[in-house]
C-alpha cells in the first residue's frame, strides 16, 4: 500500500480527447489540480464537467490524451493497480447515487467490504457510524433509508460513503443543487472543514456562485471544449472571455461576490479587538 501523495498536482490533465460519436465534448483539455486545494470546475450546462470528473476516477476513457491521479497514469491503469487508485479517492455523484435498498450505515459500508473485506464486522459498523457523524448527520441518521432523509441529509450521507475510506481526494458533483441557502451554506462549510482538517483535495463541480467565493481556492472554467482559464475568481474577472464576464460579473456574480465581501468586513470587525464605540 503506497505511503499518502507528496507531489505538488494530484491530478494531471493533459490534452484530453472525449467525444459520443460525432460529438465532441473535450478537445485538448488540460488541467492540473493543486495538492490540498479546492478547485472550483465551472462552465456552463454541458460543456463536460461530469465527464471530465468521470475521465479523471476512470469511468470514460478518453480517446486521446493523458490522465495521471496521484501519480498513477490512469489512462493506462489496469487491473489490482486501478482498483488501488480507487481505494484513494470518495466520489459524491449528482443526487447522492445512495442503494436505497440499505440504510445509511450499510451505504457507507459498502466501500469498506469491497477495498478491505477483513475488516470485522463489528469495526466496519464503527467506522460507518464515525463517518456518518463527521459528515454532520445526526447519529441515528445511520439507520434510517434514503427515502427518509431530507435532501442535505441525502447529500451528507452521500459524503459519508465518499469519506469511508479515508480519501485523498475527494470529488462532489454539484454538491449544493437544490439545497436551499442554508443547508447549502452549511455543506459549504463542511466541505471547507474537511479540506482543512483531513487535508483533502477538492475536485467541485457546481454552479453555486456562493459555494465559488465562499470556499474555492481556484476556479477551472470550461468552454470551447477545454479548461480555458484556472485561476483565482479575482483574477478570472480580469479577462475579457464573454462567458466568464457574463457568469461572475453578470447579476448573480456581482451578488455573490458583494456577499462575500460583506462577509469578509464583518469578520474583519470581528477580529479587531474591541474598541470604545465599537
Ligand atoms: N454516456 C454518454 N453518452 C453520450 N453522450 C454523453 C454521455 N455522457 C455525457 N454525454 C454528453 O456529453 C456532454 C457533456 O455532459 P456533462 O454531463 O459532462 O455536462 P455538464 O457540464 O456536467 O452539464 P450540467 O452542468 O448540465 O450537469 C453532454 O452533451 C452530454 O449529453
Amino acid at each position: 500500500m503506497p505511503g499518502p501523495f507528496r507531489g505538488e498536482f494530484p491530478i494531471v490533465v493533459e490534452g484530453v480527447r472525449n467525444a459520443f460519436g460525432e460529438s465532441v465534448v473535450h478537445e485538448g483539455l488540460s488541467l492540473k489540480v493543486r495538492r490540498g486545494e479546492i478547485i472550483g470546475v465551472v462552465g456552463g450546462s454541458g460543456t463536460g464537467k461530469s465527464v471530465l470528473m468521470r475521465s479523471i476516477i476512470g469511468l470514460q476513457v478518453p480517446t486521446e490524451g493523458r490522465i495521471e491521479v496521484l501519480g498513477e497514469d490512469i489512462t493506462a491503469a489496469r487491473g489490482d493497480e486501478d482498483i488501488d487508485i480507487r481505494s484513494r479517492w470518495g466520489v459524491l455523484f449528482q443526487g447522492g447515487a445512495l442503494f436505497s435498498t440499505l440504510t445509511v450505515a450499510e451505504n457507507v459500508e459498502v466501500p469498506l467490504r469491497e477495498f478491505y473485506p477483513e475488516i470485522s464486522d463489528e469495526l466496519r459498523r464503527e467506522i460507518a457510524r464515525f463517518k456518518v457523524v463527521l459528515s454532520g448527520l445526526p447519529e441515528d441518521a445511520a439507520n434510517k433509508y434514503p427515502a427518509e432523509l431530507s435532501g442535505g441529509m441525502k447529500k451528507r450521507a452521500g459524503l459519508a460513503r465518499a469519506l469511508a475510506l479515508d480519501p485523498e481526494l475527494l470529488f462532489l458533483d454539484e454538491p449544493t443543487a437544490g439545497l436551499d441557502p442554508i443547508g447549502a451554506a452549511a455543506f459549504d462549510a463542511l466541505t471547507k472543514e474537511l479540506q482543512d482538517t483531513l487535508g483533502l483535495t477538492v475536485f467541485l463541480i457546481t454552479h453555486d456562485l456562493d459555494t465559488l467565493h465562499e470556499i474555492c481556492d481556484r476556479v477551472a472554467v470550461i468552454a470551447d471544449k477545454r479548461v480555458i482559464a484556472v485561476d483565482t475568481i479575482e483574477n478570472l474577472l480580469k479577462l475579457d472571455h464573454p462567458w466568464i464576464q457574463e457568469y461572475f460579473n453578470g447579476p448573480r456574480g456581482r451578488a455573490a461576490h458583494m456577499a462575500q465581501e460583506r462577509i469578509v468586513r464583518t469578520d474583519k470587525k470581528m477580529d479587531k479587538p474591541a474598541q470604545a464605540g465599537d
